[in-house]
């Protein structure tokens, strides 16, 4: 296969580490001509994966045309944010035979849509579309410590395509049907383990983080039902993989956030020192639009905006939190 991954960061880059070291033709886009020379001749991704050495295949490039050069399937691994801009310019250059993949993790911002939804407007209803998500640190993948992660397309053929990109010796890769709630999982969880982060760095206490991480999970049910997602999406990688992971997991952006904030720093200087992508501050407007427009309550993630908004302090939203009236575990039927 020729794969051409979109977006050279660190999960871009063990991305398509991994699946070049599987034999497979592989080109990495990145923006940045000093970063992607590097990694085309230098075996190193600076930057993101400081000290990993990349396979001597590997080709990148800053040439999104020639990235994508009779590519077979084309697998984009950019922020959210940039998610649309970057589909708009690959769609003139992408070969009819190829679908497009993604293994970024929130909405659109602005207006709540999922990217599976903004890929099908600007692709076509005819090219086969995938998620890929799950439990996934991209030093861990790009180490290769052993990882399992699922992949979701409307269209099966393409799922296991995708999937058999990305199997292989260190790392599986499960497939299914249900783009809606595994894209909502991936999204949802970054929030989520903000609130675990805060609650660890205000030094609260392992029941706290078990409580949080549980009934974050329930918050994911309970959107996903709203929105016509299937609960065992949640129940699998998508979703409670990739919480625990992200909640408990101190490689994770979305945690070390929480972590400063909840010690007291600010958040504007905890996403400078952290460096990289930190997804839950837009996700969580994503999150509560969607969770207002559908009409569900999410104290938890709504307590992660207000703090985030700077509408509350951590202390704030955790003696909120705590004050909510006692009620039933499971109110309504969540898998029914
Ligand atoms: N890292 C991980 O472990 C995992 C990440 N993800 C998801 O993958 C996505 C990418 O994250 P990740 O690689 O970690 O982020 P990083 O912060 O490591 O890297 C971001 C990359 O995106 C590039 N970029 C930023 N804006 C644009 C743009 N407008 N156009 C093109 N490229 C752009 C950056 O380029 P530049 O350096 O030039 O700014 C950089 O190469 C996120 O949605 C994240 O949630 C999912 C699973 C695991
Ligand atoms: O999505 C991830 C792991 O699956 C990475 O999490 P962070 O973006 O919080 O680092």
């Amino acid at each position: 296969m020729r794969v051409a991954v979109l977006g050279a960061g660190s999960w871009g880059t063990a991305l398509a580490a991994l699946i070049a070291r599987h034999g497979h033709h592989t080109v990495l886009w990145g923006r940045d001509a000093a970063a992607v020379a590097m990694i085309d001749q230098g075996r190193q991704n600076t930057r993101y994966l400081p000290g990993i050495v990349l396979p001597d295949t590997l080709r990148a490039t800053t040439d999104l045309a020639a990235a994508l050069h009779d590519a077979d399937l084309v697998l984009v691994v950019v922020p959210s944010h940039a998610f649309a801009d970057t589909l708009r310019a690959l769609a003139p250059h992408r070969p009819a035979k190829a679908g497009v993949a993604w293994a970024s993790k929130g909405f659109e911002p602005g207006s709540g849509r999922f990217l599976h939804e903004v890929a099908a407007e600007v692709l076509g209803a005819d090219v086969p579309l995938a998620v890929v998500t799950g439990p996934s640190f991209a030093k861990e993948v790009a180490i290769g410590l052993p990882t399992a992660l699922t992949v979701h397309s409307d269209t099966p053929a393409f799922a296991q395509c995708v999937a058999e990109v990305l199997h292989g010796p260190a790392f599986r890769a499960y497939t299914g049907d249900d783009m809606l709630g595994a894209e909502l999982g991936g999204a949802m969880k970054n929030v989520l383990a903000v609130a675990t982060g805060v609650a660890d760095g205000m030094q609260l206490g392992l029941n706290a983080r078990a409580g949080l991480i549980t009934r974050g999970l329930n918050e994911m049910l309970r959107l996903n039902r709203a929105l016509g997602g299937r609960p065992e999406t949640l129940m699998g990688l998508a979703g409670l993989g990739d919480l625990v992971l992200t909640s408990t997991g101190d490689l994770s952006r979305n945690r070390r956030l929480g972590l400063a904030l909840g010690r007291g720093q600010s958040i504007e200087d905890a996403v400078r020192e952290i460096g990289q992508v930190v997804e839950s501050v837009q996700t969580a407007d994503e999150v509560m639009r969607l969770a207002r427009r559908h009409g569900v309550e999410l104290p938890i993630a709504e307590a992660v905006y207000a703090v985030l908004h700077g509408e509350m302090t951590p202390g704030e939203g955790l003696r909120q939190l705590m004050a909510r009236e006692r009620k039933a575990e499971y109110p309504g039927a969540l898998f029914g």
